[in-house]
């Protein structure tokens, strides 16, 4: 099939500003009919380029256009986006061909008015660049949001845990595009041995920073269809989640669950980590996610995880103080992945994270029983804000003077880039360790 990028591009686009389609799933859909690698390449490089800087170019468009944004017809407006994308952050484009190439679509999905309206703003946006894309706020907190194109609000809860300086780095790098790390998978290989493997098909990988099993690829390109993915002597997995089961470090021979497992990062790593020995007993709610988790489990290796459909919320008599250990790697606002999913940043409101924390410690409270005295809690997410994270733990311990948070100074390489960890917990943020933002804390049960 003759694919026009850019037009797929602007479907898959409404489909995430208008549908609030997940960008890496709208972009699955839509790119099954695509052969041509270029043409794959040049769809995500507008998807993520649009998304990561849509506040910015919505602000250039403002800036441009008499009609207001609201006005603007959806198909017209994703148009004009991606022609801006490609004028102002693409260098390998000519900027006659993109504006041309927008007018083509205009014409096919718009009518006289809106072809002449797109051709006039691009136009217009490439011949006076400068005057089109300086931010002309004083405020900073607006500065950042617009530069970085993170909404305001955001911008502003940022600033009030983090200070502006750390808030306008840490938006900064949201906007980069995150490395591929892999998780060598020691039950059946060894770093040496798959670095080794992967530099004969010239992937060439360097060590993690902070976690053992950790691999960065350099030059990622289609490793899911390599021999040493099919055969399991890796997954794929930021080395911020690597952590968990680093931490945790279960012996082998233990009992453990994972009462939010899908799709089985961290389980999978666990069973690792107890060299396949024990049990552990991963559930998830959606019963759809509980085959993904079956699927790295069968191609990794893996005998000792039994998966269960089941509502963390819900109490499980059977249970009571049968583990040894127990993550809650809890649904969360995932706001440290932001470099990975851009429209979290976008459609995020602070509400959400108020009704997360709150189901986030429902699911913590009830979770506590399941471990034995002398047993061990992990409790982790994907986000940065205390809320979600340190502020929920210290209310529960309040709680639950049985529980106190244990020294992880050993369990981790580099630990001088961490001020917590003898008291228990760490921070990882995309800015200073180069990795998802993300919440580790290990509690043990004394009583
Ligand atoms: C952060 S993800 C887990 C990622 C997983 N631990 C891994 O490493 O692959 C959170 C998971 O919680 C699940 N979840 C949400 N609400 C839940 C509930 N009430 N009970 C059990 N699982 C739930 C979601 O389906 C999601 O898979």
């Amino acid at each position: 099939m003759n694919i026009n990028a850019r037009e797929l591009s602007m479907k898959i686009l409404l489909d995430i500003n208008k549908n609030k389609a997940y960008s890496n799933l709208s972009l699955n859909k839509y790119l099954v009919d695509v052969k041509e690698r270029k043409d794959e390449n040049l769809i995500r490089e507008i998807i993520y380029g649009v998304l990561e800087n849509l506040i910015y170019i919505d602000y250039i468009i403002s800036k441009a256009s008499k009609v207001k944004m609201k006005k603007i017809h959806p198909y017209i407006l994703e148009i004009i986006r991606i022609g801006i994308y490609q004028i102002v952050f693409m260098d390998k484009i000519p900027e006659s061909a993109a504006v041309n190439e927008s007018v083509k679509l205009a014409k096919k999905y718009g009518h006289k008015g809106t072809i002449g309206f797109t051709n006039g703003i691009l136009r217009s946006i490439s011949r006076e660049k400068e005057k089109y894309t300086s931010i002309d706020v004083n405020d900073k907190m607006k500065y950042i949001s617009i530069k970085y194109s993170h909404p305001e609000d955001l911008v502003k809860i940022w600033i009030d845990e983090f200070g502006i300086d750390f808030t306008q780095k840490l938006c900064e790098a949201n906007n980069n595009r995150p490395l591929l790390n892999i998780r060598i998978n020691t039950l059946k290989t060894n770093k040496n041995a798959l670095i080794n493997s992967l530099k004969q098909k010239g992937i060439e990988t360097v060590d993690g920073k902070y976690a053992e099993d950790c691999l960065i690829v350099k030059n990622p390109f289609a490793i899911t269809e390599t021999d040493e993915f099919k055969k399991g002597l890796f997954t794929i997995q930021d080395e911020s989640s690597m952590l968990v089961a680093q931490i945790m470090n279960p012996k082998e021979n233990s009992r453990v669950l994972d009462v939010c497992s899908a799709p089985g990062g961290k389980s999978t790593h666990i069973a690792q980590v107890m060299n396949n020995k024990g049990f552990i007993l991963s559930r998830d709610i959606y019963p759809h996610k509980i085959k993904l988790i079956e699927e790295n489990v069968n191609r990794l290796g893996i005998d000792i995880i039994k998966t269960e459909v089941y509502d963390a919320l819900k109490r499980d008599e059977s249970l009571l103080g049968k583990f040894d250990y127990c993550l809650l790697d809890a649904p969360c606002s995932g706001l440290g992945l932001i470099r990975r999913k851009p429209e979290i940043k976008l459609n995020r409101k602070e509400e959400d994270i108020e009704s997360l924390s709150n189901l986030q410690y429902k699911i913590i409270q009830n979770v506590k029983d399941y471990i034995k005295i002398g047993g061990f809690l992990v409790y982790s997410t994907c986000t940065i804000l205390d809320k979600e994270n340190i502020d929920l733990i210290k209310i529960f311990l309040k709680e639950n003077p049985n529980f106190k948070l244990v020294d992880i100074q050993d369990r981790i390489k580099n630990k001088e880039e961490f001020s917590t960890l003898n008291d228990g917990y760490i921070k990882l943020f995309p800015h200073i360790h180069k990795t998802d933002g993300f919440f580790i804390a290990k509690m043990i049960k004394e009583r």
